[in-house]
Order: C-alpha cells, then structure tokens, then sequence
C-alpha cells in the first residue's frame, strides 16, 4: 500500500521538477528571482518564532531585549512585505507562461505533417484540454507550484527547530503527521479521480447546458422540441456526479477528524513535557511561546501542503499532458523532397488504407492514372471513400500500402511543405475562419484588395453592402456578419482558388449551391488552362459531364475508370447510379 503511495509521491515530485523546468524555459530571471525568494519567505516565520521566544526569555531574565525586538520587528515586516513582491512576481510569470505554453502548443500542431493524432482519441481529448485550459493553468501551477515549495521549507524548518529542543518529540509528531498526510494525499487522490471521472462528465454538462444556449443549435433545438430532454439529462448527470463527489467528501471528514484528534494528543504531550521543562528552570518561558507558535506552524503548513497538492495535482498532470502532446511523434515521416508541379500522370498504383485508430479498411487496392490537365470526377455512393481518397492525394495521411506517385516521384518521399504550397483544394467541411472576408479568401496571405476583388467575381459572390472586405465573417466579433451557407462556399472556393495552383482537388464543397451555379462553378474550374488538373468529387450525376474521365468508387473500391459515356455503356452499376440521379430530377 505504501509502496502505491511512494511511487505516486515519486511520480508528483518528477512532475512538479518538470513544471519548474518548464518555467525556467519560459522565463528564466523570473523563475530564478522567485526560487531564491522562496526560502527566505518560507523561513521568515522560524525567525519570528525564535526572536519571539528569545524576547521573552530576555525580559524574564531582565536582560536586554532590543536587539529581539528589532529582529522580530524586521521579519514581521518581511513576512508582510514579501507576498506583496512575490504576488507581483508571480503575475509577471503567469503571463510570460502563459505565451509560453499557447505558443509552443501552436509550433507544435505547426510540425505535425498528417491528421493521425485528431483520430487518435486519447491525443485528441487531450489536445482539447490542453487548449480549452491554458489560458488558466499556468497561474495554477505557478500559485501552488511556489506554495508546495514554501510550506515545505517551513514545515522541514519547525521540525528543525522543534528537534533541537525535544529530538524524540519531533520524530513523534513527525511519525504522526507522516501516515496522516500520506492518507490526505490518497483521499485527495482519490477526490481527484472522482474529479477527472467529474470533468469528463463536467464536459458533458458543458456541452448539454450550450446546446441550449449557443446560437449554432438554436434552430434544431427548437424546433425538434429538445428543451426538455436535454435538462433531464443534465438533472440525472449533474446529481449522479454530485452523489460520487459526495460519498469522497463525507470520507475525507471522517479519516480527517481521526487524525486531528491523534495529532492533538501528540501535540498536549509535548505541550506538557515543555511545561515540565520550564517547572524545573530547564528551559526559560520563551519555550512555551516558541512551542505554541511551531505547532501551529507545522500544522498550518501541513494542510496547506496537502490542500495545495491536491489542487497542484490535476495541473501537474495537465503539465503531463502537455508534455505528452508535445513529444507526439507521428508514424509517417515526412519526405525530402521538392515536388514538381510540372508532372506528367499522376498514378495511383494498389492503394489501401486503414484510418489510425481504426481496423476497418477503407480504401482497398485503388488503381488509376490522372494525366497533367485532365478533369476527374470522382463519384460513389456515401462512405464509399472518396474523401478518404482525396485526403490521401493531399498527404493528409499516409497511404497503408500502395503508391501515390507523380510520374517518378512518389508521394510519401516529397516534403508535405513543399507539395502544399503547389496544390490547392476546397473541402466539404471548408473552415470557416472567424476572420475578414480579405483573410478568409487569402488564408491570411498578403494579397492586393484587387486580386482579392477579382477572385470573389470569379466565384460570383459579390461585395454588396454590408459585406467589405474587411468584414469579418462572425456575429461573435463587434461588426461581424454571417453569411449564407451557399456564399460561404464561394468564400471556400475563392480561398481555392487564390493559390492558382496547376493540381487542384473539389471534395464536393457545392453541396449548399444551386444546380446551376454548381454547375457555372465547375465549369470555372474545368476551363482554367491546359496545363491544370482538377480532381472533383461530385454527388451531382450531371457535374460528370464536364469530366474527362470519371472514377467510380464502391465500397472503396475503385470499379471503373475511364470517360463517362463508356462507364454508362461498361459499368451497369454506374449506369444504374446515373439514371437515379436522372429519374430524381426529371
Ligand atoms: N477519421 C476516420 N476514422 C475512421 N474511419 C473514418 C474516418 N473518416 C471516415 N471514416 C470512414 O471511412 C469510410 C469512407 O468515408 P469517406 O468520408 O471517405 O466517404 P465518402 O465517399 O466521401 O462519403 P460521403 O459521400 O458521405 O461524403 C466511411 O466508412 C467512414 O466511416
């Protein structure tokens, strides 16, 4: 049992060496100034304590006490006048952390080259916590961090003082408080556990109590008359939570209450035993005063410690987390090399792929060839992969077997940095960036306003009042508007389209327009030069039209390639998805 608990305490001091590294990292003549201020607050109190008792002992012997007296005077006014410096200090630290932390957790999402770590559920629960809180765990850490290491010092020093003066006594109350923190601790750990068990159900709290209140499911919420049902299932959770917390709670007081009493008992002992010294003129009646003002002390900074700890602990371990985050290595490495836009076929030779995280193949054996310039229409029924194909072709994942190769260059050996910045795409879930319609449109590149004019005319959305291009495209930002969801798109496509890229992919990002200016847009693409290739996914049979060729996905297999009147003649599946297209819009 013990051992547990070594091994947790072991594991708590290799995390808070951690977090201190880490605020050297971030701030290092900061961290240094409040290391070296600590102890001198943490002994200030010994020294009040002992000119206290030295004071007294001088006046009863009718001796000097100035000296005492300054001496006590000075240190009750440092032990007044540092919490001041070091509250100033610390908020000093909190900010420098606080950039520290957001911005390192920023260049390291910048490094990850694939999507592997978003489908990896434990990274990304982690990840979501990481950036939900880290606008207030460095102030955490940094409090109780500095106060773990105060109250420590305080405590080792009283016992210092007490064990000059009564060795057996010291050992004593020692061995008492010992197993009583060591219980606090694992009572603490074990409210922690009830709380992380809690803060996984305070998510989901979070998340019942914004679905009623947040603006993005109003409608629905509305309308399919959820109200009711999602407060009953907030009621049940929120007291199934409180009862857990509860039951640790009412545990903690009991075990609390056992140990206090013991703690008293060792403490009147000792009390009487100094009584005893001072009743034989062993010790002067200064030793009383110093007695009275070390056992208090060493249980004020008892309880705190283990208050402290305990409320250090969940920050620790969100260090550990981010920790973890930021030694996420990813299974692909990225390539060296260059990649040349000027390609002649772009093969895909037996394609597999399995989603990380997952068993279930998707993409199976995959097998066509894209010449420089030709359309691609990409179409199959829902989850047959198109989207999984296109993300693969983007290098969003690495392939599970098969090759990817642009003539000779193969996929997986060009730098993802170097192929991004020559392809362009636009998704069916695009990002709508809380930004100017100017950023939405460049990614936040430094394009002229008339560059940026002519690609919002290309995609036919026009700047008619209130939109400009400075505005920013969210009602949560002071003068901010929404768009349509069909004027969104145009956004997307434009943001698309800025790059002029010669190797361009559509994963259907025209679902919100109208058949026709779905149909004008294609057209756009299809007719932007000789030298471009365009992959498009399409649900919309009559988009095929304008393709070269047509590759047909089924159940992740790729069942035809080639222009769409010989798939219609070859293919009677194909030719089946055409005609219930046909039918549906007669
Ligand atoms: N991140 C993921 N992890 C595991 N499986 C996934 C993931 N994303 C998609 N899948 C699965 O991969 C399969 C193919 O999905 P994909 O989105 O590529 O199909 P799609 O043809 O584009 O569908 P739709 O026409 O509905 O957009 C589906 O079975 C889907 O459940």
């Amino acid at each position: 049992m013990l051992v547990i608990h070594f091994e947790q305490i072991k594991q708590y001091l290799k995390l808070l060496y951690k977090t201190y590294q880490t605020f050297f990292k971030a701030a290092f003549k900061i961290t240094l100034l409040l290391v070296l201020l600590t102890p001198i607050q943490a002994l200030l109190p010994l020294v009040t304590v002992q000119a206290g008792q030295k004071l007294v002992d001088q006046l009863t012997a009718q001796k000097s006490y100035v000296y005492f007296l300054i001496l006590w005077i000075i240190a009750t006014l440092l032990t007044q006048l540092l919490p001041v410096l070091v509250t100033n200090i610390q908020g000093i630290l909190t900010d420098k952390l606080t950039g520290f932390i957001n911005i390192s957790l920023m260049e390291k999402s910048k490094k990850l080259m694939t999507l592997e770590l978003f489908d990896n559920s434990a990274y990304f629960d982690d990840l979501k916590l990481l950036s939900e809180d880290a606008s207030w765990r460095p102030v955490n850490l940094i409090v109780f961090g500095v106060a773990v290491l105060r109250d420590a010092l305080t405590l080792v020093g009283m016992f210092c003082l007490l064990g000059k003066y009564n060795c057996f006594l010291a050992l004593l109350l020692f061995s008492v408080l010992l197993p009583q923190t060591l219980v606090y601790y694992r009572i603490q750990q074990e409210a922690f556990e009830t709380m992380v068990t809690r803060s996984k159900n305070a998510r989901k709290l979070d998340y019942f109590s914004s679905l009623l209140l947040e603006r993005k499911d109003a409608k629905e919420v509305r309308i399919f008359q959820m109200f009711n049902s999602v407060i009953k299932k907030y009621r049940t959770l929120f007291f199934e939570t409180q009862r857990t917390v509860n039951a640790v709670r009412k545990k903690q007081l009991v075990i609390a209450s056992c140990f206090l009493l013991l703690t008293v008992t060792v403490s009147s002992l000792g009390f009487w035993w100094f009584i005893v010294q001072v009743q034989r003129q062993v010790l002067g009646v200064g030793i009383l005063l110093l007695y009275i003002s070390v056992i208090a002390s060493i249980i004020e900074s008892m309880t705190n410690i283990v208050e402290t700890t305990s409320l250090l602990y969940d920050s620790l371990l969100w260090v550990k987390k981010y920790e973890h985050f930021l030694d996420f290595k990813e299974s692909a490495t990225d390539g060296k090399l260059e990649f040349d836009a000027d390609f002649e076929a772009l093969i895909v030779k037996d394609l597999s792929f399995t989603y990380p995280f997952s068993t279930k193949e998707v993409l199976h054996q995959i097998n066509f060839s894209v010449k420089k310039g030709e359309r691609i229409a990409i179409v199959g029924e829902n989850g047959s992969g198109k989207s999984t194909l296109v993300k693969l072709l983007l290098k969003l994942y690495p392939a599970s077997s098969g090759t990817i190769s642009f003539d000779e260059q193969k996929l997986r050996d060009l730098s993802a940095k170097s192929y991004w910045q020559k392809v362009t795409v636009a998704f069916q879930d695009f990002s709508h960036f809380k930004l100017s319609l100017q950023d939405n449109v460049t990614a936040l590149e430094e394009l002229p306003e008339a560059t940026v004019k002519a690609l919002l005319q290309e995609v036919t959305l026009p700047l008619k009042a209130p939109l400009k291009l400075t505005t920013i495209l969210s009602r949560e930002f002071e003068g901010g508007t929404e768009l349509s969801g069909g004027q969104w798109q145009k956004v997307a496509l434009a943001r698309c389209l800025h790059r002029k890229s010669k190797l361009i992919f559509l994963d259907e990002p025209t679902a919100a327009l109208d058949a026709k200016s779905e149909q004008e847009l294609y057209r756009h693409f299809v007719e932007l030069g000789k030298d471009t290739t365009l992959l498009f996914v399409t649900h919309r049979m009559s988009a095929v039209n304008l393709a070269d060729k047509v590759l047909f996905l089924k159940d992740g297999r790729s069942v035809a390639c080639g222009p769409h009147k010989e798939l219609l003649a070859t293919e009677p599946s194909y030719r089946e998805l055409y005609e219930l297209q046909k039918q549906a819009y007669r």
